[in-house]
Protein backbone atom coordinates (compact mmCIF):
# COMPACT_ATOMS: atom_id res chain seq x y z
CA UNK A 1 0.00 0.00 0.00
CA UNK A 2 1.12 3.36 -1.05
CA UNK A 3 2.29 5.38 2.27
CA UNK A 4 -0.45 8.01 3.28
CA UNK A 5 1.35 11.40 2.95
CA UNK A 6 -0.95 13.39 4.45
CA UNK A 7 -1.09 12.20 8.39
CA UNK A 8 -4.53 13.73 8.97
CA UNK A 9 -6.19 12.04 5.79
CA UNK A 10 -9.31 10.17 6.57
CA UNK A 11 -9.79 12.45 10.20
CA UNK A 12 -11.85 14.21 11.90
CA UNK A 13 -11.03 16.44 14.89
CA UNK A 14 -12.65 17.76 18.05
CA UNK A 15 -10.94 20.65 20.11
CA UNK A 16 -12.59 19.92 23.53
CA UNK A 17 -13.56 23.42 24.96
CA UNK A 18 -16.11 23.49 27.33
CA UNK A 19 -16.41 23.13 31.04
CA UNK A 20 -15.86 25.73 33.83
CA UNK A 21 -12.14 26.75 33.72
CA UNK A 22 -12.90 27.26 37.58
CA UNK A 23 -9.03 26.66 38.35
CA UNK A 24 -8.38 29.08 36.05
CA UNK A 25 -11.12 31.76 36.96
CA UNK A 26 -11.57 32.61 33.35
CA UNK A 27 -11.72 30.83 30.33
CA UNK A 28 -9.54 29.05 29.13
CA UNK A 29 -9.58 29.46 25.57
CA UNK A 30 -9.38 32.90 25.35
CA UNK A 31 -5.98 32.58 26.82
CA UNK A 32 -2.53 33.74 24.62
CA UNK A 33 0.44 31.85 23.57
CA UNK A 34 2.16 33.32 20.82
CA UNK A 35 -0.27 35.93 19.76
CA UNK A 36 -2.63 33.28 19.22
CA UNK A 37 -5.54 32.01 21.18
CA UNK A 38 -5.65 28.76 23.15
CA UNK A 39 -8.33 28.05 21.26
CA UNK A 40 -7.02 28.84 17.87
CA UNK A 41 -3.10 27.55 18.31
CA UNK A 42 -4.92 23.80 18.86
CA UNK A 43 -7.41 24.29 15.76
CA UNK A 44 -3.89 25.13 13.61
CA UNK A 45 -2.36 22.52 14.91
CA UNK A 46 -5.08 19.79 12.89
CA UNK A 47 -4.69 22.32 10.30
CA UNK A 48 -0.96 21.64 9.71
CA UNK A 49 -1.99 18.02 10.05
CA UNK A 50 -4.26 18.35 6.99
CA UNK A 51 -7.97 17.85 8.85
CA UNK A 52 -10.37 19.38 6.91
CA UNK A 53 -12.88 18.46 9.57
CA UNK A 54 -12.72 20.64 12.54
CA UNK A 55 -15.10 20.77 15.56
CA UNK A 56 -14.60 22.99 18.92
CA UNK A 57 -16.72 21.55 21.52
CA UNK A 58 -18.54 23.11 24.04
CA UNK A 59 -16.74 27.09 24.07
CA UNK A 60 -18.89 29.87 25.43
CA UNK A 61 -17.22 32.34 23.53
CA UNK A 62 -18.11 34.54 20.63
CA UNK A 63 -14.99 34.13 18.23
CA UNK A 64 -14.30 31.13 16.61
CA UNK A 65 -13.06 30.06 12.90
CA UNK A 66 -14.30 26.46 12.93
CA UNK A 67 -17.77 25.12 13.54
CA UNK A 68 -18.68 24.88 17.62
CA UNK A 69 -21.02 22.02 18.55
CA UNK A 70 -22.83 22.42 21.80
CA UNK A 71 -22.65 20.30 24.50
CA UNK A 72 -26.19 18.06 23.96
CA UNK A 73 -26.17 17.30 27.80
CA UNK A 74 -24.75 20.30 29.09
CA UNK A 75 -22.99 19.63 32.51
CA UNK A 76 -22.01 16.07 31.62
CA UNK A 77 -17.92 16.91 31.41
CA UNK A 78 -15.67 16.14 28.22
CA UNK A 79 -17.47 12.86 27.90
CA UNK A 80 -20.81 14.70 26.92
CA UNK A 81 -18.65 17.01 25.02
CA UNK A 82 -17.50 14.03 22.33
CA UNK A 83 -21.09 12.39 22.32
CA UNK A 84 -22.34 15.49 20.60
CA UNK A 85 -19.19 16.16 18.02
CA UNK A 86 -18.71 12.39 17.44
CA UNK A 87 -22.54 12.43 15.97
CA UNK A 88 -21.60 15.05 13.43
CA UNK A 89 -18.00 14.14 12.45
CA UNK A 90 -17.57 13.63 8.77
CA UNK A 91 -14.59 10.67 9.16
CA UNK A 92 -14.50 7.26 10.83
CA UNK A 93 -11.58 8.38 13.12
CA UNK A 94 -11.29 11.43 15.51
CA UNK A 95 -8.57 13.00 16.99
CA UNK A 96 -9.74 14.58 19.92
CA UNK A 97 -7.64 17.57 22.13
CA UNK A 98 -7.95 19.05 24.83
CA UNK A 99 -7.29 23.05 24.57
CA UNK A 100 -5.67 23.20 28.13
CA UNK A 101 -2.97 21.45 26.05
CA UNK A 102 -0.88 23.93 24.01
CA UNK A 103 2.15 23.10 24.48
CA UNK A 104 1.81 19.42 22.99
CA UNK A 105 3.67 19.92 19.53
CA UNK A 106 1.53 19.09 16.32
CA UNK A 107 4.84 16.81 15.75
CA UNK A 108 3.39 14.74 18.54
CA UNK A 109 -0.09 14.88 17.27
CA UNK A 110 1.53 13.15 13.73
CA UNK A 111 3.25 10.41 15.91
CA UNK A 112 -0.12 9.59 17.31
CA UNK A 113 -2.09 10.03 14.24
CA UNK A 114 0.45 6.92 12.92
CA UNK A 115 0.31 5.05 15.76
CA UNK A 116 -3.35 5.44 15.79
CA UNK A 117 -3.68 3.71 12.25
CA UNK A 118 -2.22 0.75 14.20
CA UNK A 119 -4.56 0.41 17.27
CA UNK A 120 -6.25 -2.15 17.74
CA UNK A 121 -8.75 -1.06 20.13
CA UNK A 122 -10.93 1.67 19.67
CA UNK A 123 -9.67 4.08 21.39
CA UNK A 124 -5.68 5.32 21.61
CA UNK A 125 -4.54 7.61 24.19
CA UNK A 126 -1.25 9.80 24.47
CA UNK A 127 0.76 8.60 27.77
CA UNK A 128 3.86 9.79 29.24
CA UNK A 129 6.16 8.87 31.92
CA UNK A 130 2.97 6.88 32.91
CA UNK A 131 0.87 9.47 33.26
CA UNK A 132 -2.16 9.08 30.65
CA UNK A 133 -3.83 12.08 28.54
CA UNK A 134 -7.44 11.23 27.32
CA UNK A 135 -7.75 14.42 26.24
CA UNK A 136 -4.75 13.53 23.52
CA UNK A 137 -6.16 10.54 22.20
CA UNK A 138 -7.60 8.92 18.49
CA UNK A 139 -11.26 7.82 19.26
CA UNK A 140 -13.35 5.42 16.68
CA UNK A 141 -16.86 8.36 16.29
CA UNK A 142 -19.22 5.24 16.58
CA UNK A 143 -18.46 5.58 20.35
CA UNK A 144 -21.29 8.12 20.25
CA UNK A 145 -23.74 5.52 21.84
CA UNK A 146 -21.52 4.22 23.98
CA UNK A 147 -20.70 7.38 25.39
CA UNK A 148 -24.34 8.18 25.76
CA UNK A 149 -24.91 4.87 27.47
CA UNK A 150 -22.00 6.68 30.10
CA UNK A 151 -23.10 9.58 31.02
CA UNK A 152 -26.85 8.40 31.13
CA UNK A 153 -26.63 6.03 33.26
CA UNK A 154 -23.14 6.37 35.21
CA UNK A 155 -20.79 9.10 36.33
CA UNK A 156 -19.84 9.83 32.65
CA UNK A 157 -16.15 9.98 33.81
CA UNK A 158 -13.85 9.49 30.71
CA UNK A 159 -11.22 7.19 31.98
CA UNK A 160 -14.35 4.88 33.67
CA UNK A 161 -15.69 4.82 30.06
CA UNK A 162 -12.26 3.64 28.56
CA UNK A 163 -11.04 0.98 31.31
CA UNK A 164 -15.13 -0.58 29.96
CA UNK A 165 -13.99 -0.10 26.85
CA UNK A 166 -10.38 -0.83 27.14
CA UNK A 167 -7.89 1.38 25.09
CA UNK A 168 -4.23 1.53 23.30
CA UNK A 169 -1.67 3.46 24.67
CA UNK A 170 1.24 5.45 22.65
CA UNK A 171 3.37 6.26 25.32
CA UNK A 172 5.50 9.24 24.04
CA UNK A 173 9.16 9.85 24.97
CA UNK A 174 8.85 13.46 24.05
CA UNK A 175 9.78 16.39 26.73
CA UNK A 176 7.65 16.27 29.98
CA UNK A 177 6.96 20.22 29.08
CA UNK A 178 4.92 18.65 26.20
CA UNK A 179 2.36 17.85 28.45
CA UNK A 180 1.53 20.38 30.67
CA UNK A 181 -2.37 20.72 31.53
CA UNK A 182 -3.14 24.63 31.57
CA UNK A 183 -5.63 24.41 34.73
CA UNK A 184 -4.45 27.33 37.14
CA UNK A 185 -2.77 31.23 36.83
CA UNK A 186 0.15 29.11 38.19
CA UNK A 187 0.29 26.79 35.81
CA UNK A 188 0.02 29.58 32.73
CA UNK A 189 2.50 31.77 34.83
CA UNK A 190 4.85 28.84 34.79
CA UNK A 191 4.46 27.29 31.36
CA UNK A 192 3.51 30.33 29.47
CA UNK A 193 3.73 33.57 30.34
CA UNK A 194 7.46 33.44 32.32
CA UNK A 195 9.09 31.59 29.35
CA UNK A 196 8.86 34.76 26.59
CA UNK A 197 5.78 32.57 24.27
N1 LIG B 1 -17.50 20.19 25.65
C1 LIG B 1 -17.12 20.11 26.92
N2 LIG B 1 -15.80 20.15 27.22
C2 LIG B 1 -15.45 20.08 28.53
C3 LIG B 1 -16.40 19.98 29.58
N3 LIG B 1 -15.73 19.94 30.76
C4 LIG B 1 -14.43 20.03 30.46
N4 LIG B 1 -14.24 20.12 29.11
C5 LIG B 1 -12.95 20.20 28.39
O1 LIG B 1 -12.19 19.06 28.77
C6 LIG B 1 -10.82 19.41 28.99
C7 LIG B 1 -10.43 19.11 30.44
O2 LIG B 1 -11.22 19.92 31.27
P1 LIG B 1 -10.96 20.07 32.83
O3 LIG B 1 -9.69 20.82 33.05
O4 LIG B 1 -11.05 18.74 33.47
O5 LIG B 1 -12.21 20.90 33.31
P2 LIG B 1 -12.52 22.44 33.12
O6 LIG B 1 -13.98 22.60 33.31
O7 LIG B 1 -11.94 22.93 31.82
O8 LIG B 1 -11.73 23.18 34.28
P3 LIG B 1 -12.01 23.19 35.87
O9 LIG B 1 -13.35 23.81 36.10
O10 LIG B 1 -10.90 24.02 36.43
O11 LIG B 1 -11.94 21.74 36.32
C8 LIG B 1 -10.70 20.87 28.61
O12 LIG B 1 -10.28 20.93 27.26
C9 LIG B 1 -12.12 21.41 28.76
O13 LIG B 1 -12.36 22.48 27.86
C10 LIG B 1 -17.79 19.94 29.23
O14 LIG B 1 -18.70 19.85 30.07
N5 LIG B 1 -18.08 20.00 27.89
Amino acid sequence: MPENKCPGEGVSMVVLAGGKSSRMGRDKCDLKIEKSTFLEWQIEKGRKLGITDIQVSGYHGEACSVPVTPDRFPGKGPLGGLESCFRRAREERVLVLGVDMPLLPAEELKRLLEKGREKTKRAMILAHQGKEEPMAGIYDRDLADEMLTEIRERKGSVFAFLNRLGYDLYESSAPEAYFANINCPEDYKKHIENTGS
